[in-house]
């Protein structure tokens, strides 16, 4: 499968500190990437220099297989982006203002139509923009963005403010990209769960370093969750199981089993009734993936 987006080794520094620290991203043509990270995790800072706004301290960037470096003008080309809070004309409408930006870009005036289409502001397409919610306005920028038809799209944050019907919204239009359109996006977020619903793959950065970068399923996995037991005493319980060999952790007053197949959990129950603890209840531990995201962050940190 080809790489949309290749870094390698992505490094930029400002004074002493690293905001971004030897990235190599690697991003599958077609999918929709989640870039995840809590705040200050160096998100902007890479996509700024993936769209050519900043120069890299050190390491290499590739789109389309080509070097950013050398032919960044060609790269550019098919790329739409949305970085912090774009800029529109408040007094012109939605339509004037593509208009604005279809001139720019010399692309035909049929497009505007279909990107007011895309991003379902077709029925307000001649209201002014400054009547706008924040996520009229975030689709606005969206549609901006899609003028040109590019090939790869790059949205910093873009339901940042939103209020849930905003994110749904906007959830729902970038799913829709690369099968309607062979679009690969990027879309940054330090939410996981605003995207775990949309995105195929998915990179973690946490203080400037890349620290999980695989598909949205293997991400899943180190999401499986324990299976929790209440018993009469859960240390001496917990250490019976660990002496048979099964991996068995007490905490909070309870037993907490990492292997959660069927087959595994009537067995250790068996064993601990088979040894005189009562079992009171069995259950899965409620895991979500915003939990698994933020013990890996903040495992990082510390
Ligand atoms: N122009 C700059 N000069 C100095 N430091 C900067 C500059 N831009 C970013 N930084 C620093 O780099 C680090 C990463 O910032 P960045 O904006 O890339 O993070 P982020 O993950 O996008 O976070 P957020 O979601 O808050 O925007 C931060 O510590 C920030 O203070």
């Amino acid at each position: 499968m080809g790489y949309v987006i290749q870094t390698n080794h992505l490094v930029k520094q400002f004074g002493q500190e690293k905001a971004v620290d030897n990235i190599s991203l690697a991003i599958p043509e077609g999918e929709v990437y989640g870039f995840l990270g809590p705040n200050g995790a160096g998100k902007t800072t890479t996509i700024r220099m993936l769209l050519g706004l900043m120069t890299s301290t050190s390491g290499s960037i590739h789109i389309f297989n080509q070097d950013l470096n050398k032919e960044r003008i060609d790269i550019l080309k098919h790329v739409g982006s949305l970085v912090e809070n774009p800029s529109y004309y408040p007094h012109l409408t939605a339509e004037e203002n593509l208009e604005v930006f279809r001139k720019v870009y010399g692309v035909p005036k049929s497009r505007i139509r279909e990107v007011l289409g895309v991003v379902r502001l077709s029925d307000v397409a001649g209201k002014k923009v400054k009547a706008f919610s924040l996520g009229m306005k975030q689709r606005l920028g969206i549609a901006i963005a899609l003028l040109h038809q590019p090939k790869l799209l790059i949205l910093d944050e873009p339901t940042n403010g939103l209020d849930p019907s905003g994110i749904i919204e906007i959830r729902h239009l970038i799913k829709r990209l690369p099968d309607e359109f062979g679009m690969t996006v990027l879309i940054s977020s330090h939410l996981l769960s605003e995207i775990d619903q949309i995105a195929t793959s998915v990179g973690i950065i946490s203080e400037g370093k890349m620290i999980f970068q695989d598909s949205i399923e293997n991400l899943r996995e180190h999401a499986q969750q324990n299976v929790v037991l209440r018993v009469s005493d859960s240390i001496a319980a917990s250490q019976a199981l660990l002496v048979r060999g099964v991996d068995a952790k007490n905490q909070d007053g309870r037993v907490y089993l990492h292997e959660n197949s069927d087959d595994h959990v009537s067995q250790a129950i068996r064993m601990l009734v088979q040894d005189g603890y009562a079992v009171y209840r069995a259950e899965e531990e409620k895991r979500s993936l915003e939990d698994i995201f933020l013990a890996m962050t903040k495992g990082h940190a510390s």
